[in-house]
């Protein structure tokens, strides 16, 4: 049923921007299990904030919502009537396979998958806000403005989970952290040169902001309660509660 990751098993000539095509849409549950230290628990702790987040008549945003990991995991957990769920993402391969899987559990909650733009949709009455590894690939300059546009499609008491690869300002922590990281790799199975090409890849696609920056910024849009839950190397998942 899942692909294993080999896309950057042999070694690349002229190695472009890494894209969330076909071939990665393909291979992507094994690739995020093996790349994100904590991924699944992650994806677990969405379901257990979306149980205690989540309310009657609302609505639940999965921005990136990729294969549908987490949208499925919240759905799961949802206890409250009249909840609707609305995943995003500008991948028609991840778009493709994420209603196919979503359609092979049943739920009483309705689930629509929008191929768009997370940039460009609307946010109204939302009890849950997911960006689980999702700002971190949209350009450094616009991503204030879409966490302003959650916030101001939050409920009072709303929760933003928001999950990124961090950069730290200390360089012997960011070098170790970015070290431990590939360890980590190596040890689910990646060679040294996998690491190596896809490091390259993401380069110019994945720019890295700073846990302090991140809170600072969530603070100054107006969020009451900002704070990281999980962290493991440069990894981590922080709520921001309206
Ligand atoms: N501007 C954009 N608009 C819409 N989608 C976008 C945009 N930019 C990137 N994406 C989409 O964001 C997703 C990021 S993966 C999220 C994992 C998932 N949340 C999970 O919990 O399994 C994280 C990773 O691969 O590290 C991809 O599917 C992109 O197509
Ligand atoms: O693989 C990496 O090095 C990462 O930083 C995580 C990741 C996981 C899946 C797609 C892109 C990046």
């Amino acid at each position: 049923m899942t692909t294993k990751d080999t896309l950057f098993a042999a070694p690349i000539e002229k190695l472009g921007d890494f894209t969330f095509d076909e071939s990665v849409a393909e291979v992507f549950p094994d690739m995020i299990q093996r790349s994100i230290p904590g991924y699944s628990n992650i994806i677990t702790a969405i379901g257990m904030l979306a149980e205690r987040f989540v309310t009657p008549n609302s609505r639940v945003y999965d921005l990136g919502c990729s294969r549908g990991a987490a949208t499925l995991s919240a759905r799961r957990h949802i206890q409250q009537p009249n909840v609707h769920i609305i995943g995003v993402d500008n991948s028609l391969p991840m778009v493709e396979r994420c209603r196919q899987h979503i359609a092979a559990y049943h739920s009483e909650i309705p689930v629509d998958i929008l191929c768009e733009d997370i940039r460009q949709i609307p946010i109204h009455n939302a009890s849950m806000v997911i960006l689980n590894f999702t700002l971190q690939f949209l350009p450094p300059e616009d991503r204030t403005a879409l966490l302003n546009n959650i916030y101001q499609g939050l409920n009072p008491n709303g929760v933003l989970v928001l999950s990124e690869k961090y950069r730290f300002d200390e360089k012997p922590i960011n070098d170790l952290l970015i070290d431990l990281h590939h360890q980590f790799k190596r040890a689910n199975g990646y060679s040294e040169l996998e690491v190596s090409q896809k490091r390259t890849a993401l380069e110019n696609v994945m720019r890295t902001d700073s846990i302090e920056g991140q809170k600072e910024r969530l603070k100054n849009l107006g969020f009451s309660h900002v704070s990281m839950w999980f962290q493991c190397f440069n990894f981590g998942s922080m709520i921001a509660i309206k």
